[in-house]
């Protein structure tokens, strides 16, 4: 009954998004033709949306200089309005007066037998207290922007009077694409994120993508050849038709189709159908690079085996120009093998040029007329690092620097957006929205970075671990939004480059410079490493925010100097001696990158966007298998610990950090430690099966009442944020399942991990989260939900599990010992609420360790049943054997709680 209601809730709320998203979907489509009508017929859309957000003013307009008129926004701003936030507010109030009304209370109070356990749980409770304090405070002021579009389109790209050259004035960008492995992250996403990439909505010249290929394998740079080739149908189809999303397996997996936005309808139905047949034989090229490159490859050998000599049979690589493979080999050999191999770059589409080329019309090798289409492709490189062992590589992190850096020499753009492999772009507008924070007027020159939230693909429908994290992508990050600005999360993010070299933001520089330039070349290398090169591009960087990129052509002879440059840049002893991995590029030595890197451009005074449009502006895919969730959110709980105790405290942020921000901050790298406690009072119940005589707190009735109503409060305010950031109670309800899933099994482990590594100095090495692959789940789309991999993470939850239902075991048979209407069978069942509780909040966990019979969770029932009657039964025969002839303890425990007389 009550999913039913949530569900109709859910239903009701998707329901009134998709009518805005309709309706925003028909002003784009309107918006080429007239931005004047777009921002009306906008205006008029938002009075509906307004029911909680209302538009607000933000920021100091710059001076206008001289009588020109004043530079247009690119964004509004939007607040929640007064009859929900101030509400919100006073809740928020009414709880922090009742939890200090409740350690006042409890202080005088206290135990005098059994102090040690009421000290312990008043410890427990404080920081129970004093972790919401974090974590509340900074979700008072929600705020969210709105880009628009029209503004920049009208701004910066004027239609050129001539027809030649566009005048676009629209910066440069360089997309970052990471992957590590083929299988592990399936192949198939990577190059779907690559496609949508291509074929994205921005001009051609005016960016460049990068695969970053950690694993070195030589089917990753043939499938960007496949990409780059299928790319010049793909792109062009999706420019002529307008089709969204430009991802094409995405794009050919949607059940209902949007109305027809493009030009040229006629001809959508024929090639729409032609397309799919060509991304079908394109999926098969893609499938069978394993076997081509192998079979390949093994045709080289005996070749040159015969040749040979000594007919030495050689297990190397083959590339299909007939010369052995850089990276690492199928079979692995002395410098070819993961973890140890040459670095390697290679331009497989070059810089497209600055007119526009129109394509040819159909014919009979080419089926699709794109004689009005621009064919164009954006510059396209692979590139893999060296690695050589003895090095530490630094994951992603240091993918991501060599990235950095190899970039700065081959297109240097001065915004970059990066994306994890298994990421794509789903609305190709993305870009676009995300200039209108860098380019706005007021604060755009000291915005770092703008963070899309992430939206996930495959997860289960009723979303059985919280992936879509809701709460956190949508209440969370809104409020740090008011604040100086979300957290970074690793991917779908839009970076200013010059914050990632360090430099300061402009509002802070105490001279027009910026601290690279100064001619002191030895401070310089310490910074940025040897290359002269990328040392320049930096100053160039810092020179022009609003720059085009720069092109460069790898295969020109007059080149090699660059080409020399780059490989060295892509070194592992490159960064030796520099600040690469602290004060420059992405934080090293932690298990999550992200929110290090972020916090280090706010405690240099950037600020940070969130940029949440409809539909979602990029999406990807989250692990729905149990044990790989948890193992994620350990990676994340183990890191945001690490971060407290490094060089990236919140306390050690300095003064240009907003306050807010700084707690913020420092929930972020705390929360984990609450698991000490809530694992000690989800064990507790532990007491009652062997002793009726423990009390935590007495009077035990005001006590439950003190606990109930601030327990209620929070989720009260709960309630106020579901409000405010749209999401559904559903989201809701699986967030808190999630947290007592995490806080039970996965923190403990995190806190653990973080002392072991306090005390050994060793840290430990994290996996690469693996991504559901459709392939191997036999047609089954969730099949992932129903495997379970049995890891220790998973024993404290089963451990939490069965103590509590012990307890209400124990309950049920004191009730049944006792009668009911007993104080003994009150206080039992008053407990068994709160053991019932845990047992809810670990629903989704006990379905998931039963895998394959959580499909009925009947069954779960009739198991929870049988073992809490069991319970009981023993309790009573228990009772029955040792006590016969009533309870001894009754005088006791009722002279004891004298104050009870509120049941
Ligand atoms: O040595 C490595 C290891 C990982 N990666 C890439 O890093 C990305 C993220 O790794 P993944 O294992 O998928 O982590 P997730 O848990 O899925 O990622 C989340 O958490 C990470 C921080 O822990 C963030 O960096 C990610 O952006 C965020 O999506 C992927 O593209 C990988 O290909 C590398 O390039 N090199
Ligand atoms: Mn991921």
């Amino acid at each position: 009954m009550a999913a039913a209601v949530t569900r109709r809730v859910g239903l009701h709320v998707e329901a009134t998004n998709g009518g805005a998203d309709d309706e925003s979907r028909r002003n784009s489509s309107a918006a080429d033709h007239s931005p004047v009508a777009k921002r009306i017929n906008d205006a008029a859309a938002n009075a509906k949306r307004n029911d909680v957000w209302v538009a607000a003013q933000e920021g100091e307009m710059p001076a206008a200089a001289g009588n020109s008129s004043q530079p247009p926004l690119l964004f509004r701003t939007m607040k929640v309005k007064g009859s929900i936030l101030h509400p919100y507010r006073f809740v928020i109030l009414l709880r922090l007066v009742a939890i200090v009304a409740f350690f006042i209370w409890r202080i005088r109070n206290r135990n005098r037998d059994g102090v040690w356990l009421w000290a312990m749980s008043m410890v427990g409770d404080v920081w129970f207290g004093f972790s919401w304090v974090l974590n509340q405070l900074p979700k008072l002021n929600p705020i969210k922007r709105v880009p628009d579009l029209a503004a920049i389109r009208d701004q910066y790209e004027q239609p050129s009077a001539s027809g030649g050259e566009s005048n676009n004035k629209l910066p440069g960008i360089d997309v970052f694409v990471t992957t590590v492995d083929p299988v592990d992250e399936p192949i198939l996403y990577t190059v779907n994120s690559v496609l949508s990439i291509l074929a994205t909505d921005y001009p051609v010249e005016k960016y460049a993508c990068y695969l970053s290929d950690d694993g070195g394998t030589l089917v990753h740079y043939e499938a960007m050849l496949e990409v780059a080739s299928f790319a010049r149908l793909w792109a062009p189809f999706c420019r002529k038709h307008s089709v969204e999303p430009r991802a094409p397996e995405s794009y050919f997996g949607v059940k209902r189709r949007q109305p027809y936005t493009g030009s040229v309808q006629g001809e959508f139905t024929s090639d729409h159908r032609r397309m799919r047949r060509e991304y079908e034989e394109f999926k098969v090229r893609i499938d069978s690079l394993f076997s081509t490159v192998c079979q390949r490859s093994q045709a080289y050998n005996r070749k040159h085996a015969k040749d040979d000599e000594a007919g030495m049979v050689m297990k190397a690589t083959w590339m299909a120009d007939g010369t052995q493979w850089p990276g690492t080999w199928i079979e692995q050999a002395e410098n070819h093998r993961k973890g140890h191999h040459a670095g390697i770059v290679k331009v497989v589409l070059n810089h497209p040029g600055h007119k526009p080329e129109l394509g040819s019309p159909a014919s009979i090798d080419n089926p699709f007329d794109f004689s009005n289409t621009d064919t164009r492709l954006p510059m396209l490189v692979y590139m893999s690092r060296e690695k050589r062992t003895g090095y530490n590589h630094q994951k992603k992190a240091g993918a991501m620097n060599a990235m950095l850096r190899v970039s700065a020499l081959l297109s240097n753009a001065p915004f970059l957006i990066n994306f994890d492999c298994d990421h794509y772009v789903n609305n190709s507008q993305a870009f676009r929205a995300s200039m209108c924070f860098m380019l706005d007027p007021r604060d755009g020159r000291n915005t770092a970075f703008v963070q899309f939230p992430q939206r996930f693909d495959g997860v289960d429908p009723t979303d059985r671990y919280a992936n879509h994290n809701r709460v956190f992508f949508d209440g969370t990050m809104l409020s740090l939004n008011g604040l100086q600005g979300p957290s970074y999360l690793g991917t779908g993010t839009m970076f200013r480059r010059a914050a990632l070299y360090g430099m300061e933001p402009p509002r802070w520089r105490t001279t027009g410079s910026v601290k690279v330039i100064d001619d002191d070349d030895d401070h310089k290398g310490k910074e940025y490493g040897r290359s002269t090169l990328f040392r320049n591009a930096v100053l160039d960087d810092a020179a022009n925010q609003e720059r085009s990129i720069t092109p460069v052509f790898l295969d020109d002879d007059e080149t090699t100097t660059i080409s020399s440059e780059v490989a060295s840049l892509m070194t592992c002893a490159y960064e030796d001696g520099t600040t690469w991995g602290r004060d420059v590029g992405w934080v090293y030595n932690i298990a999550t990158e992200d929110v290090v890197t972020g916090f280090r451009m706010h405690r240099q005074g950037w600020r940070s966007m969130y940029c949440s449009v409809e539909p979602a502006a990029f999406r990807g895919t989250a692990p729905i298998n149990l044990t790989e969730r948890l193992l994620q959110v350990l990676r994340w709980s183990g890191g945001s610990l690490e971060m407290f105790f490094s060089h990236s405290n919140a306390f050690l942020a300095g003064a240009r950090m907003h306050p807010l921000q700084r707690v913020a901050y420092l929930n972020m790298s705390t929360y984990p430690v609450v698991t000490v406690f809530i694992l000690a009072y989800n064990l507790f119940p532990l007491m009652w099966l062997v002793s009726e005589r423990y009390y935590i707190q007495r009077p035990f009735g005001t006590y439950v009442l003190y606990l109930v109503a601030t327990i209620a409060m929070i989720h009260v305010i709960g309630m106020f944020e579901v409000r405010w950031a749209g999401i559904t109670l559903l989201d809701w309800c699986r967030n808190e399942q999630f947290y007592m899933i995490g806080a039970t099994g996965v923190y403990p482990t995190a806190v653990l991990y973080m002392a072991l590594k306090l005390v050994t100095g060793k840290s430990i090495h994290f996996r690469l989260t693996s991504k559901q692959t459709e392939a191997c789940s036999g047609g089954d789309k969730f099949a992932d939900l129903y495997v379970v991999r049995w890891v220790p993470l998973l024993v404290p939850t089963i451990a939490v599990l069965a103590v509590n239902v012990a307890a209400v075991g124990v309950a049920v048979g004191k009730a049944a010992t006792w009668g009911l209407l007993t104080q003994q069978a009150q206080h039992a069942l008053l407990g068994m609420v709160f053991n019932v509780w845990i047992l809810v909040l670990l629903y989704p966990f006990a379905l998931g360790v039963m895998g394959r019979w959580g499909k009925r969770p009947a069954i779960l029932f009739g198991v929870l049943v049988m073992a809490i009657g069991a319970v009981a039964v023993v309790y009573i025969s228990f009772r029955a054997t040792y006590y016969p002839t009533g309870w001894s303890e009754m005088e006791t425990t009722s002279a004891l709680g004298k104050a009870e007389s509120f049941f």
